[in-house]
């Protein structure tokens, strides 16, 4: 048994009221990335606005982590992803996705992206879709109980994905020793846009860290 997996109601509230901090600030920053691309008012506006976020990035930086995020416990119990820039709830480039499991090993989101990750006009960025699609992929590995970095990610962009509202899902379709085989999709209302296949695999020599835990 996991660490994760023992979280008592206390640890699970206090993760709770950590995550109801973190997630409006990282909205917050997600609208200003819109509002920073999209708008068109006086330069001395955007000057002042320039200086206004100066200001309160300096209030954040007060006080910061030594390094990167990581996976790490944000409060006891709980593995957290909140760096992850596809799901972080602390991360606002994530769009962020919320990752469903069901019972059959199916991973799957309902999500939507903006104009911060349009490549062609009005179009999902191919690259993001690759990001969620990495990440979805190996949600669905490590769902199976198994784990490992991507060592090949192929996509097959069917048409353009557009901006909006979008549907992810990813499944495992075999694990052979080290490796893991998943396939899965990125959908609108009219259905696949994306196709993608990858093999995961767990490194030479390394153990799991839920192992240990
Ligand atoms: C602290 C953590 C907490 C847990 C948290 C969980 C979070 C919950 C999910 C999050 C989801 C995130 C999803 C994002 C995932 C990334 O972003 S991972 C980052 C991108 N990927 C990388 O950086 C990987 C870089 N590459 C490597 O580290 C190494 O090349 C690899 C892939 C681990 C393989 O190294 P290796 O173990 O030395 O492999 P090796 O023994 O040579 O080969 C083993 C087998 O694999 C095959 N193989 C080797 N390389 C490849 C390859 N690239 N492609 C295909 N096959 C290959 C070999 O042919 C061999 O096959 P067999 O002969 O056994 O049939």
């Amino acid at each position: 048994m996991t660490r994760y997996l023992e979280d008592t109601a206390t640890e699970r509230l206090e993760a709770d009221e950590r995550e109801g901090l973190y997630g409006p600030l990282a909205e917050a920053v997600r609208a200003l990335v819109d509002a920073s691309i999209r708008t068109e008012v006086d330069d001395h506006v955007i000057r002042q606005a320039t200086a206004d976020l100066e200001r309160i990035a300096g209030h954040l930086r007060a006080h910061q982590l030594p390094g990167s995020y990581g996976v790490h416990s944000e409060a006891p119990g709980r593995r957290r992803t909140w760096g992850s820039p596809v799901i972080g709830v602390r991360n606002p480039i994530a769009p962020p996705l919320t990752l469903q499991h069901a019972p059959d090993g199916l991973v799957w989101s309902e999500f939507r992206v903006g104009t911060a990750y349009e490549g062609p006009p009005g179009r999902l960025h191919g690259g993001m879709a690759a990001l969620i699609l990495d990440h979805v992929l190996g949600e669905a590995v490590s769902a199976s109980g198994h784990w490992g970095l991507t060592g090949t990610l192929t996509l097959r962009y069917r048409r353009g994905t557009p901006l909006g509202r979008l549907r992810t899902e990813a499944r495992i379709d075999r694990v052979e020793g080290r490796k893991a085989y998943v396939v899965g999709s990125i959908a609108d209302d009219e259905g696949i846009t994306v196709e993608a296949e990858a093999i995961f695999i767990l490194p030479k020599g390394y153990v799991h860290p839920d192992a240990t835990a």
